[in-house]
């Protein structure tokens, strides 16, 4: 994907049998049902029947905590949008620069959830939960996709000891004679959806997968599993764990993306300028970022004669400078 979607990109389309431990999800919306001897109950998300639900502001979502939360704040007030909270437990908030925004603090998973539903318009999210909750639906559009924090990769990481000891691609894990229909590859992930599209897109036949919500790591010491499907940034938690990555095991790259809803877009009055308005910020400040403005006070009596001091100066070499960006204020 390219550093800067100027022309929204819809995230990418995909299709796949749930599997068999999954609930069975339908395209449009998540319906997860869970039934015993006792009860029956139903929990719908994202029921959206494809008319957006009128109202006059635009809903912004924004993580409620987790990693992704601080730094999310810090990109919308280094982009001049202060986000206006009355308190940590208030999920409602108000930026003044864009009267017509209602920020509303939400889990990442929850903010795609709502952004499916129509309940949220726009949101800020990792790409690994727009890809992984939003399971390619159309509606979902990446209108930024390199925000430039929240950084990490979904990939896969067996046991550096063992039958894996030699095993370093996914090519060598995928020829092992040892999975077969009735020993498949056991695999712990949080990414129940992703993680048995890229198994199936890798010709990994013989493949099941198991879910916890955390320390995954463990599971393979734990002989819960053979493999994991996780995040990893720094390496440090599969390094302690004896785990290794293999080539060709990174499902995604993963960083913050600002996602939005593409019927709002195009329905609810406001939206596009909005995001627009928001976009443009962003792009701002991300281009800023890796410019620098040195001030110097320098005697010469053209610009030119000053860019030609700097660039003789054999301690400022590395600087690129061009006479028409020295903005000179000549003194007599
Ligand atoms: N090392 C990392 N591990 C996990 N997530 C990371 C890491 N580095 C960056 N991230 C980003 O942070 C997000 C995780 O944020 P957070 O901790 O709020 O969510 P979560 O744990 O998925 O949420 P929940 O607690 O609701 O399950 C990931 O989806 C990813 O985009
Ligand atoms: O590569 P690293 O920098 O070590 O980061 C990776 C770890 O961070 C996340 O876990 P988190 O800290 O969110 O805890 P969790 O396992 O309870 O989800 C992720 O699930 C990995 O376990």
């Amino acid at each position: 994907m390219s550093q800067f979607s100027s022309a929204f990109t819809a995230a990418s389309s995909v299709s796949l049998p749930p599997p068999s431990f999954y609930v069975s999800v339908s395209k449009r919306s998540f319906i997860y049902c869970c039934s015993s001897s006792q009860s029956t109950t139903t929990v719908v998300n994202g029921k959206f029947d494809g008319k957006i639900v009128e109202r006059d502001e635009i809903r912004f979502g924004l993580p409620s905590k987790g990693r992704m939360a601080g730094d999310t704040l810090d990109l919308l007030k280094d982009c001049q949008l202060s986000v206006k909270q009355v308190n940590p437990r208030q999920y409602v908030a108000q930026i003044p620069q864009l009267s017509n925004v209602e920020v509303w603090f939400q889990r990442p998973k929850d903010i795609v959830r709502k952004l499916l539903s129509g309940d949220l318009d726009l949101g800020i999210v990792g790409l690994d939960t727009v890809s992984e909750y939003g399971r390619g639906d159309e509606d979902l559009i990446i209108v930024h996709d390199a925000l430039k924090y929240g950084d990490c990769r979904l990939s896969l990481a067996i046991p550096k000891y063992g039958i894996f000891e030699n095993i370093n691609s996914l090519k060598e894990l995928a020829q092992m004679p040892r999975w077969t229909i009735d020993r498949p590859l056991r695999v712990a992930t949080g990414f129940t959806y992703l993680g048995p599209k890229f198994m199936q897109e890798n010709g990994l036949k013989h493949v099941i997968f198991s879910t916890a919500d955390g320390a995954l790591e463990a599971a393979p010491a734990m002989g819960i599993a053979d493999a994991i499907l996780d995040l990893v940034s720094s390496g440090t938690t599969l390094r302690e764990n004896n785990l290794k990555e293999i080539e060709g095991g990174v499902v995604l790259e993963s960083q913050a993306v600002l996602v939005a809803s593409r019927k709002a877009l195009i329905q609810r009055k406001g939206a596009l300028d909005t995001t627009h308005e928001i976009l443009e910020r962003f792009e701002a400040h991300l281009r800023a970022a890796d410019q620098f403005m040195v001030t110097a006070n320098m005697r010469g009596s053209s610009a030119e004669e000053v860019a030609e001091r700097v660039l003789s100066q054999p301690s400022l070499s590395g600087l690129q400078v061009r006479p028409h960006s020295i903005s000179s204020s000549l003194q007599a």
